[in-house]
């Protein structure tokens, strides 16, 4: 089959724009968010965060990041408030990381960059019938972000990683019951939020993002076992670590960044 996209030299970032020209749009994501020129909003409600009923189904590596994936068969794990209208269904939740140190995110703060950034992936499902649908929606998805930096290790943490043997190979998937990711947001839910797109082809602008000011603390060693990870199958001799898995910022296009906090 054609190349397809990733994140080498050859298939990174700055190409996929020939197979989805809109990489170049005015939505794009991720940004880098700079605190002195966001508007705080003070009509901005918290966000909500219905995660009670947790039923993650399984985890899985797809050959661009490591996936938790939820049943969304009904509203039980939702996020409402904040910026958002309606209830948004949690359909999977995955990572973003670096080779080293703390490069790794996606967003940016002033510049700085996280070792990692979570993304809690939310559908629209009171206005659109699938997630594939959403996701093509200007209001389809809400995407939490949550950065991740390098400190002590992380309890929450250590059932995912823990679980990444069983998916080294590019297209495993394994058994993953009952993970409630409730345990990975940091005490505060202060939040930016601005109007974006996915971070991976195919790049739809159909993203409500919402990222958590303040970080969560995991250890080297924890982000260590992501990069076991292979960016390969099984079958290929190339073994490429999966790491260094994210897209730099894009131009803001004269977008509004809302903080929900002063
Ligand atoms: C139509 C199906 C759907 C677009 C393809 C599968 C999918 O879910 N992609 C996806 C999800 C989240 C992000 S991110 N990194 O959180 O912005 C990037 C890509
Ligand atoms: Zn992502």
């Amino acid at each position: 089959t054609g190349r397809h996209w990733g994140y080498g030299e050859e298939n990174g970032p700055d190409a996929w724009h020939k197979n989805y020209p809109i990489a170049h749009g005015n939505r794009q994501s991720p940004i880098d968010i700079v605190p002195e020129d966001t508007v705080y909003d003070a009509s901005l409600p918290p966000i909500f965060v219905s995660y009670d009923h947790c039923n993650s189904i399984n985890i899985c590596n797809n050959g661009h990041s490591v996936t938790v994936e939820f049943d969304d068969t009904d509203d039980k794990t939702v996020i409402r408030a904040g910026p958002l209208d309606n209830a948004y269904r949690l359909k999977q939740f995955h990572f973003h990381w670096g080779g080293k140190g703390s490069q790794g995110s996606e967003h940016t703060v002033r510049g700085k960059t996280y070792a990692s950034e979570l993304h809690l992936v939310h559908w629209n499902a009171d206005k659109y019938k699938t997630f594939g649908e959403a996701a093509a929606a200007p209001d389809g998805l809400a995407v939490l972000g949550v950065f991740l930096e390098i400190g002590d290790e992380h309890r929450g943490l250590h059932k995912i990683t823990d679980a990444l043997y069983m998916v080294k190979f590019k297209g495993r998937v394994a058994d993953f019951k009952g993970f409630n990711p409730k345990c990975l947001l940091p005490n505060s839910l202060h939040f930016w939020t601005y109007p974006g797109s996915l971070t991976t082809p195919p790049l739809h602008e159909s993203v409500t993002w919402i990222v958590l000011k303040e970080p969560i603390i995991v250890s080297e060693k924890q982000m260590g076992k992501f990069r076991m990870l292979l960016f390969s199958g099984e079958e290929e001799e190339s073994r490429k670590c999966m790491e260094n898995n994210f897209r730099p910022p894009q131009p803001l296009k004269g977008r509004k960044v809302l903080a929900s906090f002063d």
